[in-house]
């Protein structure tokens, strides 16, 4: 729809153009997919010409055998629509939620789709518009994350089968990373492969997009100076910012690199694999399969990935996963810190971030030295401030919204 008036656009003064722009688009939606690696959210947004507002959110969690949680909630957080389901892939959660729009949403058909692809290679460092070349690209991509990329490129395939015509943007995890210092962004590897894309990229991009955004509402001046936030979901990852913009990160060529995760390694010595192929002939499968799906929590556990099963477990190997997460995050924020000089504010957020008080009391009771006090009743209701006033760190909890971020990159795009 945008397609065709697009050039009409072009040949009118600007007065009419926003007059035009905010006709066609006036109870017009954004439908935002954003495909993690434990979940499918979703959002729907209303939008003027250059406005946006949240007409509800939802989340397809998708897990091994236990029944996944669907649910819709409005833009104050009430619950609008709940089911339990067995989803095992994403591209079932898709087909469920987009018959669940199809029928819940009456007229509001979308007008754009924007989605998170997790990772934009040396190629795409913003947003775009989505084409049959764009796929292309994206898909040689997909073995640098494999438990996201082919996701995000389901739900853009769907949607291209049921609506030809609307126009998709694809938005990324690592475009926001590209501030970060050529050190961050090489391996210690010869230049021709550096050359070749062999390079770190980071991802959450948009989680920590959304973060930097937000921060001066909390922390005012302090929120342009050394900041580490703490992505801590089922895939997990730090940044360094500095004013507002990422120095360092945690993951590397592919989400696997850095923290441990609900079923990633983290950092490993890469002569484990050489050791793996030559004397237990693991071959390139087998390796992407223990690495990125039978490791991190679950691989130390031998119970689960999920956090919240950890945690409520008193079996030896669920304590010893949470150690060593804990554990993985002290260390990995120590590199942050140093990076960045110094620290003026810590922030959790995602999934065990906002939700996990047990985790953050742990890793804030090893960041004392970095004169970090914890008000445990606030952490314990998860407040946004949980410092106490004396502490010289102000530590945060902020809920991410990666789908409002896409949202906006989405409607900048088709409405430039
Ligand atoms: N109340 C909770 N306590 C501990 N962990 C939680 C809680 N709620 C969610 N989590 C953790 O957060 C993870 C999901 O985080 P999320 O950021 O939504 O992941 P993703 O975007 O990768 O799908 C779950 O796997 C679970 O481990
Ligand atoms: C990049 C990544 O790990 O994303 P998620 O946490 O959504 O799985
Ligand atoms: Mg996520």
């Amino acid at each position: 729809m945008i397609y065709r008036v697009k050039s009409k656009i072009a040949q009118i003064d600007n007065d009419t153009r926003q007059l035009f722009f905010r006709r066609i688009t006036m109870n017009k939606t954004i439908l935002v997919l954003n495909a993690g690696s434990s979940s499918l959210k979703f959002a729907l947004y209303q939008t003027t010409h250059e406005s946006i507002s949240m007409i509800c959110r939802g989340k397809i969690e998708i897990g091994g055998n236990a029944s996944s949680r669907f649910q819709v909630k409005d833009s104050r957080g009430e619950l609008l629509w709940q089911q339990s389901l067995h989803i095992t892939h994403h591209e079932n959660a898709i087909e469920v939620l987009l018959q669940w729009l199809e029928t819940r949403t009456d007229k509001r058909q979308p007008i754009v789709a924007g989605h998170r692809v997790v990772h934009g290679g040396m190629l795409f460092n913003r947003p775009v518009l989505i084409d049959e070349q764009v796929i292309t690209r994206l898909l040689q991509l997909v073995p640098l994350a494999p438990l996201h990329q082919s996701d995000s490129l389901a739900g853009i395939s769907a949607l291209r089968r049921l609506r030809p015509d609307l126009p998709q943007v694809a938005c990324f995890d690592t475009s926001f990373h590209r501030t970060m210092p050529d050190e961050e962004q090489i391996y210690a590897l010869p230049g021709h492969l550096t050359d070749q894309g062999i390079r770190r990229y980071g991802f959450h991009g948009l989680s920590y997009e959304y973060i930097a955004h937000i921060l001066p509402n909390h922390l005012g001046d302090r929120a342009t100076g050394r900041i580490v936030v703490a992505h801590l979901g089922n895939g997990a990852s730090l940044c360094a910012l500095r004013q507002g913009k990422s120095i360092a990160t945690t993951m590397g060529f592919t989400p696997l690199e850095g923290l441990p995760m609900g079923t990633r390694c983290g950092n490993l010595d890469p002569a484990v694999l050489l050791y793996l192929m030559r004397e237990q002939q693991m071959d390139h499968d087998t390796l992407t399969n223990l690495l990125h799906r039978q490791a991190g929590l679950l691989g130390v556990s031998g119970i689960s990935a999920d956090m919240r099963t950890l945690l409520a477990s008193d079996d030896p190997g669920a304590k010893r996963a949470v150690d060593l997460f804990v554990w993985q995050v002290c260390r990995q924020l120590g590199a942050m810190v140093a990076l960045l000089e110094g620290i003026d504010g810590l922030v959790f957020t995602a999934g065990i971030g906002e939700h996990a008080s047990q985790i953050r009391t742990r890793i804030c009771a090893r960041l004392k030295w970095l004169s970090i006090e914890l008000d445990e009743s606030a952490n314990q209701a998860n407040a946004i401030r949980i410092s106490t006033a004396d502490s010289h760190t102000p530590v945060l909890v902020l809920p991410t919204d990666e789908e409002t971020i896409i949202a906006r990159h989405t409607l900048r795009l088709i409405a430039a």
